[in-house]
């Protein structure tokens, strides 16, 4: 594993903030988990997060559980493999499965379409793997009762399909007991973001036929120079990303074409804007964007020299080092990296308005086509709201784009009959919500980010709470055409999903940020009109 710095300003702020830490003697004080690091009121917290460090071997252990595992699951014919699981307990294994081109279904969602989706994949053969480190997110509890009810109706039991991760003592152990279901406790003393390799990483990735055991191997070689003062990856990452942020290089972005891994900047999101983005600081990763040269932005470059920083290694060694190296930015930041403060606000404000008779969605301020739009605005049309959203981006600021949708719907986008995958691949982004991000991206030199909800809200979601108070927000939610019971539960998944978007929305009203809603009132329709809006300036 090795970070190279291939730009002279970061290269030099890196050094000075490395020579501080050494002087401090951080790589080994941390390496060896002294949780004392990130001061006195942080100390609780971080005593009982810092088990990641041990992981690369510790997690050795369960390795002959995971093997037969998947043994049981191929003779039983379950090979399609599904991950219910919010904020850091599924992007790891997404990452590990992309990358091995192992089959994984990952529900980190409300839409009930996207669940309708995966249920149609066949439950014949589907094992639901349920994972959640505090166990109280809602979404994962809905999803749960949803496969439950769902086995039941196809006449299967779903003690029979169902395994449980869970951090000891949480409420998920509870319908594990009860039902039957296989659980599998995480190893203490890690928490979400930093789950990667312990069960929560590995269980489903195992299930779905990635090597768990080569991602420790990786992970456990590197392990030993985190506790060095030279030649420390982590330390040397870490010291970049956190002088940069110092220095107003605050923004992080990722080139990983020519990585081996798929989706690795997905993972680091979760992990960098959980972890940094509290008490008005923090680094924002912004996947996909490309360097404009604006003097805030960070690029990284994984296997390649185009960036301010290359990083090369193998996943199980990325995954270790950039944990350490985010510890170390939050050290530097001066910010707790475990604790999450501000995510429990807009979770709040969903469960308040989940008791309400009906979610108060208010009157559109006006209506585009298949599009209303919500929040304070003075435009008179769907460009008049993008353009002015835009104009309220202030120096140093982001546009975040928060989607409340079904993630793979583009895909339902008909493509003409012979198209090549060039064309099938214009087909798809036409008619994908994520397209924002680009376009908006051409009409502004700010960051632009995107997020699916309600995943982001458990990740970039603290940054922008807790983050620098700069950014403008545009969220997306859509009409639901079939919606899902959520059983057991006064609601249904899209009334969940509506109620997570509107909470976030409160939570960020409430801390004066230009934030507007757009309701799609036909999804398909609305997707393309916004995109089409996007581009009129
Ligand atoms: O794993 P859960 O209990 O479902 O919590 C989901 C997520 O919640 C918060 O956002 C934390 O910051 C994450 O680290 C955690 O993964």
């Amino acid at each position: 594993m090795e970070v190279t710095y291939r730009d002279q300003e970061v290269a030099d702020s890196a050094a000075s903030v490395a020579e501080r830490l050494v002087a401090e003697g951080v790589p080994a004080r941390l390496a060896g988990g002294d949780p004392t690091l990130w001061g006195e009121d942080a100390a609780p917290v971080a005593a009982a997060r810092l088990g990641w460090l041990a992981l690369p071997r510790a997690s050795r252990g369960l390795l002959p559980e995971l093997a037969a595992l998947a043994r049981r699951a191929r003779a039983d014919g379950l090979t399609n493999v599904v991950l219910a699981g919010l904020g850091g307990s599924s992007p790891a294994a997404e990452v590990i499965c992309a990358s091995a081109d192992a089959p994984l279904t990952v529900l980190d969602t409300t839409d009930p379409g996207q669940v309708r989706r995966a249920l149609a994949e066949g439950l014949d053969s589907t094992i639901l793997v349920v994972a959640g480190t505090s166990g109280a997110s809602v979404e994962t509890e809905a999803l749960l009762r949803v496969y439950e009810r769902a086995f039941l109706d196809a006449g299967i039991d779903p003690a029979t399909r169902v395994t449980v991760v869970a951090d000891p003592g949480s409420p998920l152990e509870r319908p594990a007991a009860e039902s039957g279901y296989h659980l599998i406790p995480a190893a203490p003393g890690v928490g979400g973001r930093y789950s990667a390799l312990s069960a929560f990483g590995l269980v489903p990735s195992a299930l779905a036929g990635a090597d768990a055991g080569r991602l420790l191997d990786e992970a456990a070689e590197v392990l030993p120079l985190l506790s060095k003062d030279t030649g420390n990856p982590g330390l040397d990452l870490g010291a970049a990303l956190g002088g940069a942020a110092l220095a107003g290089r605050d923004k992080l972005l990722m080139d990983d074409r020519l990585s081996a891994a798929t989706g690795l900047p997905d993972w680091i999101e979760q992990l960098v804007a959980g972890s940094t983005g509290k008490r008005g600081r923090g680094i924002l990763p912004v996947v996909g964007g490309e360097p404009r040269g604006t003097g805030d932005e960070l690029l990284v470059a994984f296997d390649a020299d185009d960036g301010d920083v290359r990083v090369d290694g193998p996943l199980g060694a990325q995954f270790l080092v950039w944990q350490y190296a985010t510890a170390v930015a939050g050290l530097v930041l001066g910010v707790d990296p475990f604790d999450e403060p501000n995510i429990a606000e807009s979770t709040a404000a969903t469960g308040r308005l989940l008791t309400l008779p009906a979610l108060p969605v208010g009157e559109p301020v006006l209506v585009d086509g298949p599009v209303e739009v919500y929040g304070h605005t003075r435009a008179k049309d769907l460009p008049g709201v993008l353009t002015e959203l835009l104009r309220s981006v202030p120096d140093g600021g982001y546009v975040a784009v928060t989607a409340y949708l079904d993630r793979l719907a583009a895909f339902d986008a008909p493509v003409a009959e012979g198209a090549d995958f060039e064309q099938m691949t214009d087909a798809w982004m036409a008619a994908d919500a994520a397209t924002l991000r680009p376009l908006l991206a051409l009409r502004t030199d700010r960051p632009v980010t995107f997020g699916w909800g309600p995943r982001f809200a458990r990740s970039t979601g603290q940054y922008h709470r807790g983050g620098p108070q700069n950014g403008v927000f545009l969220q997306v939610t859509g009409a639901v055409a079939d919606d899902v019971a959520v059983p057991g539960r006064p609601y249904t998944l899209g009334t969940l999903q509506l109620a997570q978007a509107l909470g976030d929305l409160d939570a960020l009203e409430h801390r004066g940020r230009p934030a507007v809603r757009v309701h799609l009132t036909d999804r398909a329709a609305g997707v393309a009109h916004l995109l089409a809006a996007a581009q009129e300036a």
